[in-house]
């Protein structure tokens, strides 16, 4: 029997714990059963108590007081140690039927999506036919005032796009915290934002501010240290220029936008994940409880 979930994941503080929260209340709003799993060793706040807690198997802290690690590494090593601890996910996991969406809330250390090999084995065990089978999307968030910062906006869009190749499930790209931008951005402002491609480094903001303090930013030939400082000048110019034309050209990534305060967005993004997983297709038709058919 199938299962299904969607893994949340994104840099640290992008919304992903909110967005959890949020899709639960939803679903419970919506009758519909949620198991929410904590992959986050050091998070210690819940709106919803989870259903199973990293923290039961191995937490971030006893990691850093007894191995003797910071908070990045010490976040490796429970990753680690919950790949040799496999059991811990299945024995909770496996009872599940496909009613249930499994959620899963995962630290914001960007290495974890990017240059680490453990988050593809952990996904590989989670979807494997022959085992848990659960038939997973991938929801990967960034934060929406990023688009403020073009060159965070080009970073944070690569780290999605190395996600999703390392991945190799559903993927969905959502511009978290809509809200704290709406005022800033008209509508159809924002809507360049959603296929990321070169032309938005014509109008960066950054450019005329570091103009207006004197920077070259246009100069072909300008050297790295042409600014004085590595963060900006024509190098660095050159280098956004650069990741936008590899992001462009393997034109994987577009956003969805989710704005955690509005329950239509949350819905929405729900949707999509259910679309992806094809959620709807494997359910049984439900029969109503008297009172609610007489409600009907
Ligand atoms: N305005 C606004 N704030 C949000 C929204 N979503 C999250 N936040 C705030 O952003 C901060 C970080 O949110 P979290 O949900 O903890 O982010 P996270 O990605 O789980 O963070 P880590 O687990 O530490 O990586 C909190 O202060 C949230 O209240 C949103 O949709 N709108
Ligand atoms: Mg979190």
């Amino acid at each position: 029997m199938s299962k299904y979930g969607v893994m949340v994941m994104g840099p640290a503080g992008a919304g992903k714990s909110t967005f959890c929260a949020s899709l639960i209340t939803h679903l419970q709003l919506n009758r519909r059963s949620a198991f929410y799993v904590n992959l986050d060793p050091a998070a210690e706040h819940f709106e919803h108590a989870p259903d199973l807690d990293i923290k039961d198997l191995i937490s971030l802290e006893d990691v850093m007081d007894e191995v003797k690690l910071g908070p990045n590494g010490g976040l490796i090593y429970c990753f680690e140690f919950l790949m040799e601890n496999l059991d811990f996910l299945s024995d909770a996991l496996d009872s599940l039927t496909e009613e249930y969406l499994i959620i899963f809330d995962m630290p914001g250390q960007i290495e974890l999506y990017t240059h680490i090999p453990i988050l593809p084995t952990l996904v590989k065990f989670l979807t494997n036919p022959g085992a848990l089978d659960i038939r997973l999307c991938a929801a990967y968030l960034l934060e929406s005032t990023f688009v403020v910062d073009r060159a965070k906006y080009f970073a944070g869009t690569l780290s999605a796009m190395s996600a999703m190749i390392m991945l190799e499930v559903p993927h969905i790209n959502v511009l978290s915290k809509m809200d704290l931008v709406k005022d800033q951005l008209r509508k159809k402002d924002f809507k360049r934002f959603i296929t990321p491609d070169m032309t938005l480094l014509d109008d960066d903001p950054a450019d005329a501010a570091q103009k207006k303090a004197g920077i070259n930013v246009d100069d072909q030939g300008a050297g790295p240290t042409d600014s004085g400082a590595l963060m900006s000048g024509a190098s660095f110019k050159r280098l956004n220029t650069a990741v936008a034309s590899l992001i462009e050209s393997f034109s994987m990534v577009s956003y969805l936008k989710l704005d955690c305060t509005d329950e239509d967005s949350v819905a929405a993004i729900l949707s999509y994940i259910d679309d992806c997983i094809q959620y709807h297709e494997a359910q049984e038709p439900k029969e109503l409880a008297e009172d609610e058919f007489e409600e009907e």
